[in-house]
């Protein structure tokens, strides 16, 4: 399995306090009307629910208060009871409905606020040097994202809607107790919230552990039955069900441990919390029980104290679950945050505007090296001529395809320039320099859509005449006609349901519609049999003619035609010039050609024909 290189665990000390209220305070700000409108609805939510033990209390001091007789129907008496019932109804149903509207008006915050970083977050993303992206984990790159826009959600709706108000309730029913009874219930309540909340934090405190191991394992296994299913073929070829089922089984072992320890720890913490209330409430009913007993109290406020308890512990029984989720959230916020730290290695600086003028581009004294230790161009020169073909060649992993990929700016050389037209490429906006390149690239990856998007992809306004000349370049009139679905044929994850040279023909066609003034075929062809091979490449001398272009490729005979070839070998150009020219040298090209001309008996006809 691949490694990811996923965010530490912990977040870095900058992240950790209250950043995060910084960031999301201009998303609150935003809404600003429709947050205040939900605090007043928050309040009068929490003057509702205050108000309904006193209404309680009346209502049980009054119908304690009759005598065993009752009262005759007709008298006024009767009627206060009842009025208090109707309002007591009517408080409780506000208290639920403002709970209701607060949560309507609010939801479009939170959910503006999701997007908002979502987008960011994206958008950023794309930013990033590709390093950054071949050093990542998609998917976990993915649940970063979607756990830290999750997790502002969360965090806006509990700190704002939970944590602040029960703390708000818990001061003032404290402050009323105090007020209006003897000091006990009021210190009882302080005393067991204290406690409460000391003993939840850190239980979820030592927790958290558990949680988070819990949480990894999951997503280990995840990942595991993932990459297995992935490989569903190289599964077979090797038929290693059985290994691939049981490291699943034992990635879901530890899986199981960690859910114990964490089902443990979660029964400590609420049975704590369990009992730290019942002691609470039980004392609390006792003192109010003695109270009245001995006539300092009434029934009706022995039924308010109770009433109040139930109205605290509820939210506070909450707590232990909001303050762990809130600190998950923040954790993942966080995570998402470091994301936006995250810097490309390759800085978009440049802002002269690009002009090209014939299309000439030169590597000059090119030093690069993806890892210091192992250099890869070892001062490379070479010129590409405007509106001249130029081939690249030399064995497998020489540094040829890194060539295009410091043109494109994926990387930076760490000595040397690349001049198009005399202007470095670092001197202009990135999406200047890729718009006046072109690739077909050695591993051509398509979108999940259909085949008409994928090819409108290089240039959407393209008319219906181009795609169908691109198309025909392209030869894939074939592949278009023997879909049911035709152009809207979807090719399937990552173009996964076509063949190798039908993916490289769409990137030919696409690269075709782009029309940009320099042209880069990397392998373009190296997929795909001789003869559809020699059909492509007359095409694309065709439509390269005038057109400054670089070829890489393994078939020599591919590139006979070339105006000129470059032969690399250790990271420098060992040989150049046409093939005749390099043939008649006797060098590393005269004896690669050899070599494929007796690895491949066609080919050497082929290009003895030419
Ligand atoms: N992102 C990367 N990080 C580290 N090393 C890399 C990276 N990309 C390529 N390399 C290494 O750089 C070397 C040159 O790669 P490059 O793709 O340029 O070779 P190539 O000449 O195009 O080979 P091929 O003909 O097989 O496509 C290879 O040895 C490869 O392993």
């Amino acid at each position: 399995m691949k490694s990811s290189q996923s965010l530490p665990d912990t977040p870095p000390d900058r992240y950790r306090g209250w950043h995060w209220v910084t960031t999301l305070w201009p998303y609150l700000m935003e809404y600003r009307w429709r947050v205040m409108a939900a605090l007043l609805c928050l309040v009068a939510a929490k003057l509702a629910s205050v108000s309904m033990p006193f209404l309680l209390k009346y209502q049980v001091d009054h119908l304690s208060s009759v005598d065993k007789q009752g009262i005759a129907p007709a008298d006024w008496w009767l009627w206060f009871p009842l009025g208090l019932l109707l309002a007591y109804g009517a408080v409780r149903f506000l208290n639920v409905f403002m709970g209701e509207v607060r949560d309507l008006l609010f939801g479009r915050v939170t959910e503006r606020a999701m997007r908002r970083m979502a987008l960011k977050v994206f958008e950023h993303l794309h930013t990033l040097s590709l390093e950054f992206h071949l050093n990542r984990q998609t998917g976990a790159l993915q649940r970063d994202i979607e756990r830290g826009t999750n997790g502002i959600s969360f965090l806006l709706r509990f700190m704002i809607f939970n944590i602040i108000p029960t703390f708000l309730e818990l001061f003032l029913v404290i402050g009323l107790l105090l007020a209006n009874y003897p000091p006990v219930f009021g210190i009882i309540t302080a005393v067991a919230v204290v406690a409460y909340v000391a003993y939840s934090v850190k239980v979820t405190e030592w927790r958290t552990h558990y949680v988070r191991e819990a949480n990894r394992m999951d997503s280990t296994t995840h990942a595991r039955a993932l990459d297995s299913l992935l490989n569903y073929e190289t599964v077979k070829y090797f038929t290693a069900e059985r290994r691939e089922a049981e490291a699943y089984d034992s990635a879901l072992a530890q899986w199981e441990q960690a859910r114990r320890m964490n089902r443990f720890s979660l029964f400590s913490l609420n049975s704590g919390q369990a009992l730290i209330v019942s002691v609470a409430m039980g004392s609390m009913l006792l003192f109010a029980a003695y109270y009245v007993l001995i006539g300092r109290m009434t029934l009706g406020d022995f039924t308010l104290v109770n009433a109040f308890m139930f109205q605290l512990f509820v939210p506070l029984n909450f707590l232990g679950f909001v303050y762990r989720e809130i600190k998950a959230s923040m954790a993942n916020i966080e995570r998402m945050f470091e994301l936006l730290d995250e810097q490309s290695a390759v800085k978009d600086n440049g802002t002269e505007p690009l002009h090209i003028r014939k299309g000439e581009v030169v590597f000059n004294n090119l030093q690069f090296a993806y890892q210091p230790e192992r250099p890869i161009l070892k001062g490379l020169s070479l010129t590409l001529e405007a509106g001249k073909t130029l081939a690249v060649v030399g064995a497998s992993g020489a540094g040829k395809s890194t060539l295009t990929k410091l043109l494109f700016r994926f990387y930076d050389a760490q000595q040397g320039d690349i001049l198009i037209d005399g202007q470095a490429i670092q001197s202009v906006p990135q999406q200047q320099l890729r718009q006046v390149l072109g690739i077909v690239p050695q591993d051509t990856v398509l979108f999940n859509d259909t085949l008409k998007n994928n090819l409108l992809y290089a240039r959407p306004q393209a008319t219906d005449a181009e795609l169908t000349d691109v198309i025909r370049m392209a030869h894939l009139q074939k592949l278009v006609n023997e879909c049911p679905a035709g152009m809207e044929t979807v090719v399937g994850e990552r173009g996964l349901k076509l063949s190798g040279g039908e993916k490289q023909r769409i990137a030919i066609a696409r690269m075709l519609l782009k029309r940009p003034a320099i042209m880069v075929f990397d392998e373009a062809t190296s997929s795909l049999d001789s003869h559809t091979e020699r059909g492509i490449m007359a095409e694309i001398r065709e439509v390269s003619r005038g057109h400054t272009a670089l070829i890489i490729a393994h078939r020599l005979s591919t590139v006979v035609d070339a105006d000129a070839i470059a032969v690399i070998d250790d990271g420098q150009v060992v040989e150049q010039g046409t093939h005749q020219q390099l043939l008649a040298g006797g060098g590393a090209y005269a004896a690669l050609w050899q070599a494929q001309q007796q690895s491949d008996g066609v080919e050497q006809t082929d290009a003895e024909e030419k």
